[in-house]
């Protein structure tokens, strides 16, 4: 066994590429390279990725925790690793959005004395929370630190395809600029267009603010619920807009997502996934839409039947798409059953990436960026605490935060977290008990 122990911050750390005692008994072991802090606390939490920031360590380490990070140089672990990684003796885990957390998982930490487990992300169609239910373990997810980051990425993309500017970019590095011409890369104009907000949740109202108050679009949107902070946010700004003796902004709530799709110039898609919203746009929604739209995804992949996108992109050269999320390819696939397996189980939808439709990848029209919505260092850093403080708060027996929308709390590195989870998705169903902090 290759061991280095290394002292670091105010806590040990060891680094290991072999399986500990409780790994080797995993029934399908295999090696794994892990980093460990604090070897002699009592809980024992994993984290199936290293992730940013260091407060998260702190944080369980000062409550006795021994923290276990996969280092392993593989991007997405599968089942047999993540039963590997939780061995024989586990309280909690730190997942990513990428692994497969159903049954199988939520059984294997169930057998080894762990009730407890975070998503560090806020979306969670890859949890399986009936079986967590069934096991009695708390899942946890990441919400608040991540909307205005991801927002802004979706308004990125927005005028990224509005502006052609990737493909701008490639023409200069190309050397293909040999002057000013009328005519070149000749794009959208914002201002004054409406913008479509499918799923005007956090994220959703978050874009759609950015758009109005940005580049003073009219809204549309479709949701189940009512966003009425939205809709305020919007009159009020408009009114503002006539009393300066500019045109004011408006705002509509449609009865259809149909409605959306057929009066606006920009769609952006923000929608949890689930089997109500998989495959939402498809052939026929696609071709409703305006010649010249743009449509954003910065949601879940499989919201958008990618294979009817790749058509309608090669139909429709006007028509531009900003991705940050993907649909699997069952040709490169490691999964094999089909995708109507997936929507007759409903369970959870545990793979949508890295692959890309063929054929999307050539398409001038198509700006592909590889799933970083939410990668600011703040938010990142912000997603890592939640997700620790979700496990340690159900290891410690804390109750569960009253509002998951208001997290600030717990970010806040200048003084002690509440005793608190921060979100977790079934309280009600294992019956945990609210703060009232
Ligand atoms: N690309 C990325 O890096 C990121 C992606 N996400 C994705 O964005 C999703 C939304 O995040 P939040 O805004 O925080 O969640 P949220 O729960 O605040 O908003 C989701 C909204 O979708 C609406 N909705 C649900 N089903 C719908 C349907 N069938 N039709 C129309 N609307 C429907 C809900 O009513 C809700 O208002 C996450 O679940 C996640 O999948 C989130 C963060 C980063
Ligand atoms: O939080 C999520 O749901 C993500 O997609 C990660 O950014």
């Amino acid at each position: 066994m290759h061991i280095n122990k290394t002292e670091h911050l105010k806590f040990e750390r060891l680094r290991f590429f072999l399986p500990t005692p409780e790994l080797l008994l995993a029934s399908m072991a295999k090696p794994v390279s892990i980093e460990v802090w604090n070897p002699s606390g009592k809980y024992r939490v994993v984290s199936t990725k290293p992730m940013p920031g260091t407060r998260w360590i702190d944080l369980l380490v000062q409550q006795d925790c021994r923290v276990e990070i996969c280092t392993q140089k593989k991007t997405i672990l599968s089942v047999e690793d993540i039963i590997a990684l939780i061995g024989d003796k586990c309280d909690g885990v730190i997942g990513q959005l990428t692994e497969d957390w159903g049954e199988t998982l939520f059984s294997a930490l169930s057998r080894a004395g762990g009730r407890a487990f975070s998503n560090m992300a806020v979306g969670y169609n890859n949890v399986d929370v009936n079986a967590a239910n069934k096991y009695g373990v708390a899942v946890g997810n990441t919400p608040g630190v991540l909307t205005e980051t991801t927002a802004e990425l979706a308004a990125s993309l927005s005028l990224s395809a509005a502006r052609r500017i990737v493909e701008a970019d490639e023409f200069m590095r190309a050397g293909l600029y040999d002057g000013w011409l009328p005519h070149l890369f000749v794009g959208n104009l914002l201002r004054g267009q409406t913008v479509g907000v499918i799923g005007a949740g956090r994220i959703g109202s978050a874009y759609a603010r950015m758009m109005v108050e940005g580049f003073k679009m009219n809204l549309i949107y479709y949701d189940l619920y009512q966003a009425t902070r939205l809709e305020k946010f919007v009159t009020a700004y408009g009114q503002f807009l006539k009393a300066s003796g500019e045109q004011p902004v408006t705002w509509k709530r449609a009865a259809s997502m149909d409605e959306v799709l057929r009066e606006a110039d920009v769609i952006s898609l923000h929608p949890i996934l689930d089997k109500t919203t998989y495959h939402l746009v498809n052939k026929e929604r696609l071709s409703m839409m305006k010649k010249e739209a743009i449509l954003i995804n910065c949601s879940r992949g499989p919201v958008i039947d990618e294979v009817a996108l790749v058509a309608h992109l090669k139909e429709n050269p006007m028509f531009r798409v900003g991705l940050d999320v993907f649909e699997v390819t069952k040709q490169n696939s490691p999964f094999t059953f089909p995708s109507s397996f997936i929507i007759q189980l409903s369970i959870h939808f545990f793979q949508d990436e890295p692959y890309m439709k063929p054929g999307l990848a050539e398409m001038k029209n198509a700006i592909v960026v590889p799933h970083i919505a939410s990668a600011s260092k703040w938010t990142r850093e912000g997603m890592a605490t939640l997700a620790a403080l979700n496990v340690l708060g159900k290891i410690k027996g804390y109750p569960v935060w009253h509002d998951p929308n208001k997290v600030e709390p717990f970010l806040n590195e200048n003084s002690l977290p509440p005793a608190a989870s921060p979100s977790i998705v079934n309280a009600k169903a294992l019956g945990l008990p609210v703060s009232k902090l």
